[in-house]
């Protein structure tokens, strides 16, 4: 309802009228005066027409500026108009009948009693006086209330008994004269004053044209005075002759009446009468337009008295709204409070409940309060010496990390000495092992049979050893032969438990040495899928490579590995680079011309690999290659040979040892008989490329366990290519691929003497003992006849082969061979070797 809330002051609010009335009371002196009876002619004729003149400007045009004093006493002259106007109805009335009386006397001039003129002149100088001068004893005689009618009609009777010539109207004249002397000096005495007030009110209100108007009739009426005064000049003689003979007198004034003078003063006395009678129809006139802006003033002032009255209505009914809305509040705030008190109390009873608590827990905090005091202090000490406590026990524990570390420093030297000495250690072992093992060692894979050999109802030739894994029985032509190789696999074996017996080997490149690995076998025996797999079932190659990511990443951050591969093939006799930009291009096989009597092929190229991602791109470009020099490729590839070399240099950054290994891992081209195979032409040319290879290989094996002086690394490109691979501490794996079905038994029966024969075949203890061996013969190395070299079954020359066969198609032979391989390991771990076959 309430905008905003504010203190009302609702006790007693006053009304216009108390407010008014309170006013009045402010200024009594003032009202007091207009109020006054005794009021002279030119106020009450001057004094209205200013007061009514006010009224209109200030009911027109209400001037804020006047206080609420002056209103009230604008007010006031209003009231006094209305006053005014009473008096002047009355006193038009008077002097109606005052003009009547002279009328009459007029027509009675026209009689010739004389006497009656001075009376009749006298009268009419009176009237005329008094109804410029005398209203107020008019009035007086108005007033008093019984004489008032009573002294016109004895006014009217003195004229008539004046006219009529009493001998008592003179006492009666001079009396009433006296009276009138009288009255006029007690009203030009009120006159006086009230022109002062006049003047007072005039510099509080301020002058105005109509203030100016009034002025001007003042000084009119003083003018006017001044001539009564004159006019009354005259009559002293004839008052003082009359004084001592009152009929000498009147006789006197009827001559002296009777004179011009008096006619003319008659005359003039009647000319002003009528101007006077004209500016009192002016006067009238205003007098009734300002009566009716009177009248409009005062509907004006009941229409606003009404509004006010509505006003104050409202006033007071909002009042009583207040009042009630006042007292709702006061309702609802003693409410609020009496809750707020009760919720007050409720709290305050809490908090000091709470208060005890903790008063409770004060107490009982004190003693916990004065330990912790204690400790505080004691802390404090403690914090105060802690700088000096905290530098000793830096200085103690620099001493001591200088000290442990010195120590540490020490016992890691000593660990690094330890564990390269270990290291060595394990390497001498694992080189004792390889070595124990055999430097070449031989494995035999028997293929399965496909469904379409098995539907051909092909016989299976080949049979194992249950408790001896190295064992193969073939049978051939009805009799057993028994091969002792170091491990053979059987068809159902798989491409992983293959690589585990191979991978000691492929980290053994890792650490300097190089490695060799063949797949040999005739055509279809299942080479490619040792050494290449299938893309859902990777052979050697990719494991390897695999390995050897494996094996480097372990090492790191000591050593730091790179490792290329190179992929070329030996096609007739003919090497090409399977990872070059051209691989129809030959390459050729030369000796570095640093002198280190290391071999190198230049323009081969080399690919480092990091990743298996990188293998399969190479491996992907290496058989692109190879698909676009030949035209049916899995003819080429069995009559060519496929090399991934892959190379591992290591670098020890903490030691600056750098060591580098190779690893040839060869897919040899088949070795089938060419009798039996019945090639010509171009195919008898690759065969004849394949024998020479592979019996050139041969012939390397055979001078190297023979200990020759010269070992025919040079025969063929094979050999040649891989003479650092083969010769010295140099590890060689032989994978002999093997068929089952008896329609390959014969070729089967030559790889497995052949294998067989390989595996005795000791290389030399290292390749500087190797190359002097090779470059002069040595008493240690072994003579031509204490070995028996074996050719390849595709040599040109068979005998060994045959005898070599002769000597495993029997079980005894078998035995001898086992038996002999068992003592051929003792005397490895002894140091003396000797072999024997
Ligand atoms: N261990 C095996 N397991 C399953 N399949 C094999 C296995 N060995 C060989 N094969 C399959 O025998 C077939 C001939 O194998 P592969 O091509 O490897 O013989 P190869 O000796 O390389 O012949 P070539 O000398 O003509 O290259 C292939 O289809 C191959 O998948």
């Amino acid at each position: 309802m309430f905008g905003t809330r504010k203190t009302w002051d609702l006790s007693h609010t006053p009304c216009l009228q108390e407010l008014w009335n309170k006013d009045l009371s402010l200024d009594a002196s003032s009202v007091d005066f207009l109020m006054s009876d005794g009021e002279e002619e030119s106020s009450f004729l001057t004094l209205p027409n200013t007061v009514l003149q006010r009224h209109c400007l200030t009911s027109d045009l209400p001037d804020p500026h006047l206080s609420d004093q002056q209103q009230l006493l604008i007010q006031a002259l209003q009231e006094k108009v209305c006053e005014f106007q009473a008096r002047l109805c009355s006193e038009d009335a008077t002097k109606r009948l005052l003009l009547q009386q002279l009328q009459t006397q007029e027509e009675h001039q026209d009689h010739p009693n004389s006497h009656e003129q001075p009376h009749i002149s006298l009268q009419h100088q009176y009237t005329n006086q008094e109804l410029l001068e005398q209203p107020s004893l008019q009035e007086n005689q108005l007033r008093q209330a019984d004489s008032k009618t009573g002294l016109r009609r004895s006014r009217s009777s003195s004229g008539s008994q004046r006219l009529q010539g009493h001998p008592d109207s003179n006492g009666y004249h001079l009396s009433l004269i006296s009276g009138l002397h009288t009255q006029i000096e007690e009203l030009e005495k009120k006159l006086l004053n009230q022109t002062q007030e006049v003047e007072r009110l005039r510099s509080e209100l301020g002058a105005t044209d109509l203030e100016k108007q009034l002025e001007l009739l003042e000084s009119e009426n003083q003018r006017l005075k001044q001539e009564l005064r004159a006019s009354y000049a005259n009559e002293p003689a004839a008052t003082c002759s009359t004084s001592s003979c009152p009929h000498s007198q009147y006789v006197t004034k009827t001559v002296e009446v009777e004179s011009a003078q008096c006619k003319q003063a008659l005359v003039e006395a009647q000319a002003r009468n009528q101007a006077l009678q004209e500016q009192l129809g002016v006067q009238r006139e205003l007098l009734r337009e300002l009566e009716q802006q009177l009248h409009e003033s005062q509907r004006t002032s009941s229409q606003l008295r009404q509004q006010i009255l509505v006003y104050e209505g409202e006033m007071e009914r909002a009042q009583g709204q207040l009042e009630a809305e006042l007292q709702n509040l006061e309702e609802e705030k003693n409410r609020v409070i009496e809750e707020a008190f009760i919720r007050a109390e409720s709290e305050m009873k809490a908090v000091h409940e709470n208060l005890a608590g903790v008063r409770m827990n004060l107490l009982t905090l004190q003693p916990a309060l004065r330990t912790l005091t204690c400790d505080y202090n004691c802390l404090k000490r403690q914090v105060q010496d802690f700088p000096y406590m905290l530098e000793k026990a830096i200085a103690e524990a620099k001493q001591e990390i200088c000290q442990v570390i010195g120590e540490v420093s020490s016992a890691n030297q000593e660990l690094l000495r330890k564990y390269k000495r270990e290291m060595n250690l394990r390497k001498k072992c694992h080189n004792e092992l390889v070595r124990l093992k055999g430097n070449i060692r031989v494995f035999c894979r028997v293929r399965p049979v496909c469904q379409d050999e098995a539907e051909s109802d092909s016989k299976t030739m080949v049979s194992f050893d249950s408790d001896d894994d190295a064992v193969l029985y073939l049978s051939n032509k009805g009799k057993l032969m028994t091969f002792e190789l170091d491990k053979v696999f059987p068809p159902q074996i798989t491409q992983d438990e293959v690589f585990q017996e191979v991978q000691s080997l492929v980290t053994s490149c890792i650490d300097g040495f190089n490695v060799c690995i063949f797949a040999y076998g005739q055509t279809g025996s299942g080479k490619t899928y040792t050494m290449e797999g299938v893309p859902e079932d990777p052979g050697i190659n990719q494991r390897a490579l695999r390995l050897l990511f494996s094996e480097v990443s372990e090492k790191k951050p000591d050593w730091d590995y790179n490792i290329t591969v190179s992929m070329v093939e030996i096609y007739n006799e003919t090497l090409r680079n399977l990872l070059g930009d051209n691989p129809s291009e030959k390459l050729d096989i030369k000796m570095c011309p640093d002198g280190s009597g290391q071999l190198y092929v230049p323009g081969l190229t080399e690919f480092s690999v990091e990743s298996v991602e990188d293998i399969n791109r190479v491996f992907e470009l290496g058989h692109m290659n190879r698909a676009t020099a030949c035209t049916n490729l899995n003819e080429h590839s069995s009559r060519s040979h496929a090399l991934l070399i892959i190379t591992v240099a290591g670098f020890n950054s903490s030691t600056g040892h750098r060591t580098s290994g190779k690893l040839n891992l060869v897919d040899l081209a088949g070795s089938e008989r060419i009798a039996k195979s019945g090639a010509e032409g171009s195919r008898l040319r690759e065969a004849q490329c394949i024998n020479k290879s592979l019996s050139a290989l041969g012939d390397v094996i055979n001078a190297l366990r023979s200990r020759h002086s010269h070992v025919p690394f040079r025969n063929s490109r094979l050999t040649y290519l891989l003479q650092d691979s083969l010769s010295g501490d140099s590890k060689t794996l032989m994978v002999v691929q093997v068929s089952p079905l008896e329609s390959n038994i014969s070729e089967s029966v030559c790889s497995l003497k052949f294998a067989q024969r390989v595996r005795t075949v000791e290389l030399g203890p290292s390749s500087s003992s190797r190359r002097h061996a090779e470059n002069s013969s040595t008493s240690s190395s072994p003579t031509h006849d204490s070995v028996e070299l074996d050719s390849p079954p595709v040599t040109p020359v068979p005998l060994p082969i045959s005898r070599a066969s002769s000597a495993g198609s029997t079980l005894s032979s078998s035995s001898k061979s086992t038996s002999t391989r068992r003592r051929s390991q003792s005397q490895l771990a002894t140091g003396r070797l000797k072999v024997t076959v």
